[in-house]
C-alpha cells in the first residue's frame, strides 16, 4: 500500500504537551506558508461514535475494568471513521495532515488494560487490521511518540484540568486519567510500539536529570521531523 506522504501523527499520554506543541508546530507551518490542516482524537460530541466516545470516557458504559478493550477499540475507530472522508480529501488536496492521536493511541490505552502478552498482542493485531484493512484508514508517514517524565504526568493529570474541551466529562472525571496505574502501563506501550514500528519515533522530552524540557526545545526536534517530511 502506498503511503501517503504528508501525514504526522503526534502521540502520547494523557496530559503530556500534545495540545502544546501542536499549536507550536501549527504556528510553524503558518509562518512558512506551508498549507495544513489539523484533527484531535477522538472527535467527541458530534456523530454516533462521538457521543459514544464521550459517554464511555465518562463512565458512563461503565468503570475503567467494565468495559471489554475491544469493545472500547470498537469505538473509538468508529469515531475515526466519521472523518476518514475528510482526512483523504486533505491529504488528497495537498495539505500537511496533522492529528493529536491516531491509531497507536487505541493500541496503547486499550492494550495496556490486559496484563497477558497474548491478549496484547491479539488485540493489537486486530486494531491493526480493522482500522487499516477494513476500514481502510490512511497510514501516517510518520507518528511521534512524545515521551515525557511520569512525574511531570502525574502532576498535570491531579491538577484539575479545565478548557472547553473538558465538556464530554458533564462534570465527571475521565476513567482513563483518573487511573495513573494505567497511564504507566500505556507508556510501555508506547514504547514497544516505538520498537516494532520503523515510522514510530520517540521524542525524548527530558533532560539527562530527567526533568521536563521547556516546549520550545522538544517543539525544535518536532519541527525538524517536520520539515523532513516536507522536504522529502
Ligand atoms: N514542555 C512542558 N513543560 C512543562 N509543562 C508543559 C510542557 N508542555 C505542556 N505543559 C503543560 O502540561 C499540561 C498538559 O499539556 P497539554 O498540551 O494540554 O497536553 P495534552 O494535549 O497532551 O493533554 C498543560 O498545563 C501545559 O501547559
Ligand atoms: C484516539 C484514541 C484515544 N484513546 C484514549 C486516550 C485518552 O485517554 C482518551 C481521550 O483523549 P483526550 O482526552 O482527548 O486526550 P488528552 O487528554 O491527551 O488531550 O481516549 C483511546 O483509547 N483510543 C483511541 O483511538
Amino acid at each position: 500500500m502506498t503511503k501517503p506522504n504528508k501525514f504526522i501523527v503526534i502521540e502520547g499520554l494523557d496530559g503530556s504537551g500534545k495540545s502544546t506543541q501542536l499549536k507550536l508546530i501549527t504556528a510553524h507551518l503558518q509562518n512558512a506558508g506551508i498549507k495544513y490542516q489539523h484533527i484531535h482524537f477522538p472527535v467527541m460530541g458530534e456523530g454516533y461514535y462521538g457521543q459514544l466516545t464521550a459517554e464511555f470516557l465518562r463512565g458512563d458504559l461503565g468503570a475503567l475494568d467494565q468495559v471489554h478493550p475491544k469493545i472500547a477499540a470498537l469505538i473509538f475507530a468508529g469515531n475515526r471513521v466519521e472523518h476518514l472522508e475528510q482526512i483523504n480529501q486533505w491529504l488528497a488536496d495537498g495539505y500537511v495532515v496533522i492529528a493529536d492521536r491516531y491509531v497507536n493511541s487505541n493500541i496503547a490505552f486499550q492494550c495496556a488494560k490486559f496484563d497477558n502478552q497474548t491478549e496484547k498482542d491479539t488485540l493489537k493485531k486486530w486494531i491493526l487490521e480493522f482500522e487499516y484493512e477494513f476500514n481502510l484508514l490512511p497510514r501516517p508517514a510518520s507518528s511521534l511518540f512524545l515521551d515525557v517524565p511520569f512525574a511531570s504526568i502525574k502532576k498535570s493529570l491531579t491538577n484539575q484540568r479545565e478548557g472547553d474541551d473538558r465538556a464530554y466529562l458533564q462534570g465527571k472525571s475521565d476513567i482513563h486519567e483518573d487511573s495513573l496505574d494505567l497511564q504507566e502501563k500505556v507508556r510501555q506501550e508506547y514504547l514497544q510500539m516505538v520498537k516494532e514500528q520503523p515510522d514510530f519515533h520517540l521524542i525524548k522530552c527530558s533532560d539527562e536529570k530527567g526533568n521536563y524540557l521547556p516546549p520550545e526545545q522538544i517543539h525544535a526536534e518536532i519541527k525538524a521531523r517536520f520539515d523532513q517530511l516536507n522536504e522529502g
